[in-house]
């Protein structure tokens, strides 16, 4: 996979992609991140890449031709261009296993009071959200963005391989422990320590189950439930809604 970032601070992203998981998914080779400067791209001797807003108001715009011009230098027939702005589609895992499949990415990151519609209109295909607040820059949300998807692509997880679970099979994790059993007087649910794996797994299942009703009971409209799990989640219920 390839992934263009078409951003006016590109100074940001270098220490993201020697990071961690990151650094080790791109030594790996199963994806390049360019950083692209959209001010190289500005024609006018100054360099300028914003500008006031028509009509009046405060803050400033960005330019449409140095962008156009950045994403016309990357972009081919198999490319998806991404805006990430508070407008966008709220991001959730389906969203982002489905653009893990695309073959290259270009993420547009707007900055001051946002960027010409010209372009939002005819060269983005697709405007992505983080969710519903308002950062200065698409910067961060770019980096959100490309975590969630790059870690999908196969082979990016070797040893710390993800648990189905914790890969958002919808429903929320069940509770993790390690070592000391007891810390602060605090101990580990016996049943982890029993070795008894059939009883581990259902107690995962239930406090999946509990953990979702209690924090995100909206995710489970979207989850299609087996029977088995329809089964605890009615006795969840039956215990939480005295
Ligand atoms: N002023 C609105 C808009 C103008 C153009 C630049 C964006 C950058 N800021 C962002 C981008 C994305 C998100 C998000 N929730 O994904 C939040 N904030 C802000």
């Amino acid at each position: 996979m390839r992934i263009d970032v078409l951003t006016l601070f590109p100074e940001i992203f270098t220490h993201f992609e020697e990071w961690s998981i990151i650094g080790r998914i791109i030594d790996k080779g199963l994806v390049t991140i360019r950083k692209i400067n959209i001010r190289d791209f500005s024609e006018d001797k100054h360099k300028r890449v914003d500008d006031y807003p028509y009509g009046g108001g405060p803050g400033m715009i960005m330019k449409p031709e140095p962008i156009y011009s950045a994403i016309k230098e990357v972009k081919s027939d198999n490319s998806k261009v991404i805006y990430l702005s508070p407008q966008g589609k709220v991001l959730n895992q389906q969203l982002v296993n489905r653009l893990s499949k695309e073959e290259h990415l270009i993420l547009l990151c707007g900055h001051y009071e946002g960027i010409d519609n010209r372009i939002i209109e005819n060269y983005v295909d697709l405007e992505i959200s983080i969710g519903d607040y308002v950062l200065t820059g698409g910067e961060i949300p770019a980096m959100v963005l490309i975590e969630s998807i790059i870690r999908l692509l196969p082979g990016a997880l070797g040893k710390e391989s993800y648990k189905e679970e914790s890969h958002f099979n919808g429903l929320l994790e069940y509770p993790q422990y390690t070592r000391p059993r007891v810390f602060n007087g605090l101990s580990v649910p016996e049943v982890l320590l029993s070795g008894n794996h059939q009883k581990i797994q259902e107690w995962r299942k239930y406090q999946s189950l509990k953990n979702t009703y209690l924090k995100r009971p909206d995710l489970l409209e979207n989850i299609q439930l087996t029977d088995e799990e329809m089964k605890i989640l009615k006795k969840i219920k039956e215990e939480f809604d005295r």
